[in-house]
């Protein structure tokens, strides 16, 4: 659209006037962007109006006060010197006026001055046509963009409210400001059910508090933290994050908020998970494989020394199992294997550790456990283990038993000791017949045959 100007003449004037001023304008941004000089503007862009605002009225006061003095001592037209010292505070206070006239029309100045420099492309960003001189038409500036720190913050604002990642601020004191809507989705949560809370609420509960001790140290100290946490979702699902918190300082330099970008990694810590389950499981049981058992026993032996703690190992081997493999098949072999594994693990407590020492041999470490105890566990054991019945082939039921020696820990025994002492038992409950526990006191305890791995 073009508003037709009140005089044709002066509007050319006008315009003529308009572009050379534009020109003018554009090679002072540019020399104030090269110079750095645009950054210290933009900081603190109204601090320096009012400062200026404040010095021209002070400078005017002061040359008309001086001009004022002046006159009255030596009347209009006299004292022409004095009036010419005093000249350059006005001219100096009528500078000033034209920079703060200049710096309010500074954004609508811009815009026109690429509008009447971009043709074409101007009209591509949705600027009116450049003046037609020829017909003397005044451009209509009513179509503007925004000023550059509006349109940068509005960009920023959009930038953060849909970014992939989910992204919360917290005031100082711990309560939720603001949160984006990747945050939402993550959380499940509404922005009316987040705000002014604590993310304390997302927590599931997992993480130790030495670890928001530390958080919490690191961002009040103004450092970021990273770390990864177990959180909850409004369904209750349990969700992993990753987190980096960085504190935001205010314009004094006080750590007035927190910003957090959080990015779901449960699917990776999953893959995680499977990739250790399967470097410390047996593929055929589940139950610990040879390495993560003698790991697992290594640990227990030294926890046992360092606090003078019992413990007990037992070595479990399937009797005859040559004969069972030989006589029904390898499938049945394993279906056997697998039965007495599940049987050891299903009959121990929690913190004790059922592994599987070799193709039909299982140790199984008994962390705070005598040896009563141990003997106690092995018969019940055992005595389970004997009503197994597999069905074989021709359908006839397949029994298996196992034979069982053990071995308490006394101070100063190697991992290796106990182990040769657990397996010397086995020995001989395997030569007192089979199907039955032999304890390593009821024998001659060995001195350790070598390395166990
Ligand atoms: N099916 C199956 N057989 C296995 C596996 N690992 C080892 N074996 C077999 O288990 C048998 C172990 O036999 P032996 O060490 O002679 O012991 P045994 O026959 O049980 O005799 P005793 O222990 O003296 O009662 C061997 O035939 C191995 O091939 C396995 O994973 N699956």
């Amino acid at each position: 659209m073009r508003v037709k100007s009140p005089t044709t003449f002066m509007g050319k004037i006008y315009l003529a006037l308009a572009q050379g001023y534009l020109l003018s304008l554009r090679y002072v941004d540019g020399f104030s962007s090269f110079t750095g000089l645009q950054g210290l503007m933009a900081s603190s862009r109204t601090s320096l109006k009012i400062f200026l605002v404040v010095a021209f009225i002070a400078l005017t006061a002061l040359g008309l006060w001086m001009l004022d003095g002046v006159f009255a001592a030596d009347g209009f037209g006299g004292a022409a010197t004095e009036v010419n010292i005093f000249m350059p505070f006005l001219g100096l206070s009528l500078m000033l006026l034209a920079v703060v006239v200049a710096w309010a029309v500074w954004p609508l100045m811009r815009t026109a001055g690429e509008h009447l420099q971009s043709g074409s492309e101007g009209a591509e960003r949705g600027f009116p046509p450049p003046a037609d001189f020829s017909t003397g038409e005044m451009p209509d500036f009513s179509h503007v963009e925004l000023p550059v720190s509006e349109y940068t913050l509005e960009t920023y604002k959009a930038a953060v409210d849909h970014a992939p990642t989910a992204i919360m601020i917290t005031n100082n004191r711990g309560r939720i400001e603001y949160v984006n809507a990747a945050f939402l989705r993550t959380s499940g949560y509404s922005r009316s059910e987040i705000l002014g809370r604590s993310p304390a609420m997302f927590s599931a509960g997992h993480t130790r508090s030495e670890v928001y001790a530390d958080l919490w140290q690191t961002i009040l100290s103004g450092n970021v933290w990273r770390g990864e946490v177990c959180n909850r979702r409004k369904s209750g699902e349990e969700y992993w994050e990753n987190m980096a918190i960085s504190p935001l300082r205010d314009r004094f330099g006080r750590v007035a908020h927190f910003v957090a970008v959080r990015e779901d990694i449960t699917e990776r810590k999953g893959r995680e998970e499977d990739l250790r389950q399967l470097a410390q499981r047996d593929a055929l049981t589940g139950i610990a494989n040879r390495r993560y058992l003698i790991e697992r026993a290594e640990q227990e032996r030294r926890r046992a020394e360092r606090f003078g703690q019992p413990l007990a190992v037992l070595m479990v081997d399937i009797d005859h199992f040559k004969a069972i493999n030989d006589e029904h098949g390898h499938a049945l072999g394993d279906q056997a294997i697998r039965m007495v594994a599940q049987t050891c693990a299903a009959s121990v407590r929690e913190i004790d550790i059922v592994g599987r020492y070799g193709g039909e041999e299982f140790v199984i470490v008994l962390p705070g456990t005598l040896p009563e105890g141990a003997r106690e566990l092995a018969d019940r054991l055992r005595q389970r283990i004997a009503e197994i019945e597999i069905a074989g082939a021709d359908g006839t039921a397949v029994a298996v038993t196992v034979s069982i020696g053990f071995a308490a820990f006394e101070p100063g025994d190697q991992l290796e000791q106990l182990l040769a002492a657990a397996d010397a038992a086995l020995y001989r409950a395997k030569s007192l017949g089979r199907n039955c526990v032999v304890a390593v006191t009821d024998c001659l305890r060995l001195m350790p045959p070598g390395d166990v791995q």
